[in-house]
């Protein structure tokens, strides 16, 4: 099988140090489309963790009820507001993002919905697909021939498993998420322990990652890395690959600080920084 393991190695390898002349603008600007009323959380979490991946500009994009607790919680990072108060009605933005997130916390009212297929019918922009974006395009799947090319599909196995349905083993698992993956054109990071990336017969398996990580929000943070990670330019595969290493890492980093208990998906965020900077002093 045509199956690669992520290691510190092919990490290296792809990396791209960040140029001593950059500045914010260079930097990428992503657009986080996520939140519905009690789970502005999310919106937090994945907007924060985009910014602290190294994203030049971040804009969060949630309904009305976000905007405060997004602007409080994290000064560094803009916010849009949809006309509606709890959920997002009609995703409409006036900036020019180099990718774009939709998802974590987003809810699935049928107006969401709506929002989502106009939003797929136009949009040309790199996407990253999480929660309720994935739930959603579950219960609609006509929508996925809709998608461009390598966009990427973050789901946990409950998710998968609404998109492709059933599988009674592992290999089953394997073989019906390439298929789906060649069929539409998506890169498919199938969340789990450990988290195994698809594009299409190529199989990239993570290397780092504990159960530490099996916290709420923690998919979220995930989001918002490989958003920012695509916003600077990455090749959304890389990004893919790149992401998900580095979230597994900051909790092997943590785990002997802070133990399995107490590890939360902000302390992920947390630890971004030493994690980015194990890979840049190989
Ligand atoms: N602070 C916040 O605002 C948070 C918001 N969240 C949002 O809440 C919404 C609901 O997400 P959920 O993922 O909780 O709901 P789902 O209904 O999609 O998933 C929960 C189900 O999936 C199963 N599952 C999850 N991971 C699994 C694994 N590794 N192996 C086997 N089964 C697994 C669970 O047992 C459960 O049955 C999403 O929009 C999500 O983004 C969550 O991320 C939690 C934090
Ligand atoms: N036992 C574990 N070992 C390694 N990684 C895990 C473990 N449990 C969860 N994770 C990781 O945590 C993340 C959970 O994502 P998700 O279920 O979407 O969380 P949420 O929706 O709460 O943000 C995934 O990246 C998954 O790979
Ligand atoms: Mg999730």
């Amino acid at each position: 099988m045509n199956m690669l393991h992520i290691t510190k190695s092919e990490i290296t390898k792809r990396y791209k140090p960040i140029d001593s002349k950059a500045h914010k603008g260079t930097q990428g600007h992503a657009l986080i489309v996520a939140g519905s009323y009690g789970k502005i959380g999310a919106a937090v979490l994945a907007s924060k963790a985009c910014l602290k991946s190294g994203s030049g500009l971040v804009t969060a994009f949630v309904p009305k009820c976000g905007y405060q607790i997004l602007q409080i919680s994290n000064p560094e990072i803009m916010t849009l507001t949809d006309v509606e108060e709890t959920f997002i009605s009609n995703i409409d933005f006036d900036i020019k993002p180099q990718a774009i997130a939709i998802g974590p916390g987003l809810g699935q009212e049928k107006i969401t919905q709506n929002a989502l297929h106009q939003f797929f019918k136009s949009n040309t922009v790199p996407l990253i697909l999480d929660a309720d974006a994935l739930n959603i395009l579950s219960i609609n799947k006509n929508w996925l021939s809709l998608l461009q090319p390598k966009t990427i599909l973050t789901p946990h196995p409950k998710e998968l498993e609404r998109l492709i349905g059933k599988w009674n083993s592992d290999e089953e698992k394997l073989d019906k998420t390439k298929a789906f993956s060649k069929q539409y054109h998506v890169i498919v990071v199938m969340k789990g322990a450990p988290t195994v990336v698809i594009d299409g017969d190529a199989v990239y398996k993570n290397s780092t990652g504990n159960a530490a990580l099996a916290t709420a929000g923690s998919g979220d943070v995930l989001t918002g890395i490989i958003t920012s990670l695509v916003a600077q330019s990455y090749e959304p595969i890389t990004a893919a690959i790149l992401g998900v290493y580095l979230h597994g890492l900051t909790a092997d980093i943590a785990l002997p600080k802070t133990g399995h208990h107490a590890f939360i998906a902000s302390d992920i965020i947390n630890y971004l920084g030493k994690a980015f900077l194990t890979i840049e002093n190989e």
